[in-house]
């Protein structure tokens, strides 16, 4: 692959091995680039990445002599991380890359100032980055610059882009853009939005008296099928392909839903995020020992739409 050959020779680590550092490493081995994952004496994923062919070795000794390191740590573990085990084991003129703007944007990590910096930002779960690689396609990815003193820092990164997401496309922008769009796109729309959208779906229909089951088939399951159609063909191929009782039903009651309160909703949660209100937040939870979180955690495991799903899954699945 032309586009990866400013990463051929190169040492690259990988810190974390979760959801996106997993596919970064596994998909740059796969493309035989030289790889180790960086992670914390006794961590859990060690065996893991093991077994799956790669290098491992604790973070500093992993930083040390790497020519790129990506940070694929939780977002608020790695500024201590950063701090302790990266900064002085980094090699002078590296470049250290990001998948999220979200610490360097918000001044929670300043990088030291004769490294290079750069962001590769995959538009998808880091699972399915690794899924659609292994199927021979790839996840589209977002590239910024941040500090380029060897004046190839766009090289790098684009080449990290092609290689984690397969040449399938890579667009530029700047780490603010891509902090405020991701956090936005995950509250509002892909993560809060949809589950609250198939929630409220679900309970509407059950609190009516219809079978829970039929609400979950029709409310939650049936929604990768119509959003599958919109991802590989569009909005118009998709109505093209639901009944017309359904497109016009589409048309007159999408807007009933979503209203202008929605979208001054919305207005609001970028405003959080642009005035930083959000990221403060955030790191609050996480200081206080993620308790909110660990209580709506327990709240849906616990939920009724959870206990169909189980049930509706095992159903599909199990054929
Ligand atoms: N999740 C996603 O799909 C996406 C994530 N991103 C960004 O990618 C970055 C990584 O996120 P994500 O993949 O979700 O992270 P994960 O929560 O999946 O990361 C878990 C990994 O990080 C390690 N880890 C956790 N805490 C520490 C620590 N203090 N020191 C060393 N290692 C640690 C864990 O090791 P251990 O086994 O020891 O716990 C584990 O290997 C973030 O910046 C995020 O915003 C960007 C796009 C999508
Ligand atoms: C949509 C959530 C995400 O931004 C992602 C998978 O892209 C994340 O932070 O995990
Ligand atoms: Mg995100
Ligand atoms: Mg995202």
């Amino acid at each position: 692959m032309e586009e990866i050959k400013f990463l051929e020779g190169k040492r690259l680590t990988v810190v974390g091995y979760g959801s996106q550092g997993h596919a970064h490493a596994l998909n740059l081995h796969d493309l035989g680039m030289d790889v180790t994952v960086g992670l914390r004496q006794g961590s859990k994923s060690w065996e893991k990445a093991e077994n799956d062919g790669v290098k491992v070795a604790v973070v500093g000794e992993a930083v040390k002599g790497a020519d790129v390191v990506m940070i694929l740590a939780p977002d608020e573990a790695q500024p201590e991380l950063y701090r302790s085990e990266i900064e002085e084991n980094l090699k002078s003129g590296a470049y250290l890359g990001f998948a999220h703007g979200f610490n360097i944007h918000y001044e929670r990590i300043t990088p030291r100032e004769d490294v290079n910096v750069f962001m590769v930002a995959p538009k998808g779960p880091g699972h399915m980055v690794r899924e659609i690689f292994e199927g021979g396609h790839g996840v589209p990815c977002l590239a910024a610059v941040h500090n380029d003193i060897s004046e190839d820092t766009r090289d790098i990164a684009h080449a990290w882009a092609n290689g984690v997401g397969r040449r399938v496309g890579v667009i530029e922008t700047t780490f603010k853009e891509e902090t405020e769009t991701d956090l936005f796109g995950e509250q509002a729309v892909l993560c809060g939005g949809v589950t609250e959208l198939m929630q409220a779906g679900f309970d509407t229909l059950v609190e009516a008296g219809y079978n829970p089951e039929v609400a979950y088939f029709e409310c939650v399951h049936e929604m990768k099928l119509i959003i599958d159609m919109v991802y590989e063909k569009g909005f118009a191929a998709m109505r093209d392909s639901i009944s017309n009782t359904a497109e016009y039903g589409d048309y007159i009651t999408g807007k009933k839903i979503i209203t202008k309160e929605s979208k001054e909703a919305m207005k609001g949660v970028l405003k959080d995020i642009q005035r930083g209100k959000f990221a403060k937040e955030f790191i609050e939870e996480t200081e206080n020992g993620y308790k909110f979180m660990n209580k709506e955690r327990a709240e849906y495991s616990d939920s009724k739409i959870e206990e169909v799903g189980s049930k509706m899954r095992k159903m599909v699945f199990s054929k």
